[in-house]
């Protein structure tokens, strides 16, 4: 069933937009009415009230990379669950990665995710295109019908494989540019990475397992930045991972290239050190990689040569994680538990402010994927009530069980993570109101 664009009028008392000082937020017909010093509101007839000392006020979360296995692989997760587990994460919108079954390379499955979306209503579902058909790198998928669908898709991804031909990454970098898109890169030079299971390093020559070089990476980012600069088109980079990629987005944004790069929660604090246990929840691509790595993708982050987190939430199931590490699938969920990490490894750090939150989880994805008209917006009157309010002093212990997602992979299990998402707002109506999911069906009302 389609939810409605809004039900009732809120008050969120006391909260802190952007973590700067406490007001009240009222928020009514799907946008924010009013942001006031707390008890001067005016507050609607028969509002809800939210009681929110202390907790914090941003953007509703836009992730640039999430895989929602539908259509395909509904065993591992469906839109409908996919959905639901971002809005628990306190997200408003998410970009669902093309490497379905049937790949979403044509008009016709855009549209397909795009209102499987639509009608779970949990979150804005904006469905990314295919760079090459079946994702086979041999031939341009038809890119401009997908930019024209319903979908209106503008970023395209073969995301779980490489755009490795120059030629073809060319064309569509160049393709892209009639409808203001981008080439968002999966940088994994293909022959560098053959039976490739972890970071090639020291680890993965104690324990036996084929290495993967950050070299395979960078190679691919230094050539997609030179030929962005070549046909004046503009270039994502998903989850980057390695020290010297980081340092090729410095370079190239110095020299003023039109890329933007993203890193993924786990990349910011795990490391290649938990392949050890051989636990295939940690087989993840790209590879978790080393402390130097971790410190580089954070400073990165700081400094602004990584524009986003993007969780990359890659959900798979039983079957295809537990078992020998070898034959395990690559990736690990990550929707429920992305602002926390960033919490734990960049505010509580001191690195990053909340208002830099909002900037590398909201402001900057929403605006990469050109949906920064109604996400990403300022917490401001008359703005879209597409909000999420954080308690950044309470903790919890990471269940995969007991997690929304479909699936249980999480390399956070039963670690103690802090800060929790207490409410998330779609267009002023709750979709998690208490820390839970509140059905769009449900007529939760002031
Ligand atoms: N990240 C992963 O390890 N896996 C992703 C593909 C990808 O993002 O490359 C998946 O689809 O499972
Ligand atoms: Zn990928
Ligand atoms: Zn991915």
């Amino acid at each position: 069933m389609t939810p409605t664009a809004t039900t009732g009028a809120w008050v969120l008392r006391s909260v802190r937009p952007l973590g700067g000082e406490p007001a009240d937020v009222v928020l009514a017909d799907g946008v924010v009415r009013q942001v006031a010093a707390p008890g001067t509101a005016s507050v609607p007839d028969g509002a809800a009230v939210v009681e929110g000392e202390g907790h914090v006020l941003l953007p509703g979360l836009v992730d640039l990379h999430t895989h929602l296995r539908e259509p395909g692989r509904e065993d591992a997760e469906t839109v409908l669950s996919g959905t639901r587990a971002a809005a628990a994460g306190g997200f408003t919108a998410v970009h669902a990665m093309a490497n379905t079954s049937p790949v979403a390379d044509t008009a016709g499955v855009v549209e397909q995710v795009w209102r499987l979306g639509q009608e779970a209503g949990w979150v804005d579902v904006h469905p990314v295109g295919a760079v090459t058909v079946g994702l086979d790198g041999e031939r341009l998928a038809e890119l401009g019908a997908m930019a024209d669908s319903k979908a209106r898709v503008r970023v395209f991804s073969d995301d779980g494989r490489c755009v490795h031909d120059p030629i073809l990454m060319r064309r569509a970098l160049e393709y892209v540019k009639a409808f203001d898109g981008v080439v968002a890169q999966h940088a994994q030079e293909p022959r560098l990475t053959e039976g490739a299971q972890m970071n090639e390093g020291v680890v993965s020559a104690e324990i036996g397992l084929a290495g993967w070089p950050a070299v395979a990476e960078e190679a691919i980012i230094a050539r997609d930045v030179l030929l962005a600069e070549h046909v004046g088109s503009r270039l994502h980079v998903c989850h980057l991972s390695t020290a010297g990629s980081v340092e090729i987005v410095r370079w190239a944004k110095a020299r003023g290239i039109d890329v933007t790069a993203e890193v993924t929660p786990h990349h910011l604090v795990l490391t290649d050190e938990l392949a050890r246990g051989y636990d295939p929840v940690f087989k993840v691509n790209p590879p978790l990689r080393t402390a130097k790595d971790v410190e580089a993708v954070r400073e990165g982050l700081a400094d602004g040569t990584i524009d986003i987190v993007a969780t990359d939430h890659a959900p798979h199931t039983r079957e295809d994680k537990d078992c020998e590490w070898g034959a395990a699938a690559f990736g690990m969920t990550g929707l429920e538990t992305a602002l926390s990490v960033v919490q734990q490894t960049m505010v509580d750090t001191g690195r990053m402010t909340w208002a830099d939150v909002a900037r590398v989880m909201s402001t900057n994805p929403a605006r990469i994927g050109r949906i920064d008209g109604a996400h990403g917006r300022p917490v401001e009157e008359g703005e879209p009530a597409n909000l999420v309010l954080v308690d950044p002093t309470a903790s919890r212990t990471v269940d995969g069980a007991a997690q929304v997602t479909a699936s249980s992979n999480t390399p956070f299990q039963g670690t103690q993570l802090p800060g929790r998402v207490v409410a998330t707002f779609l267009r002023g109506r709750a979709t998690v109101l208490d820390g839970v999911p509140v059905d769009p069906t449900s007529e939760v009302v002031a």
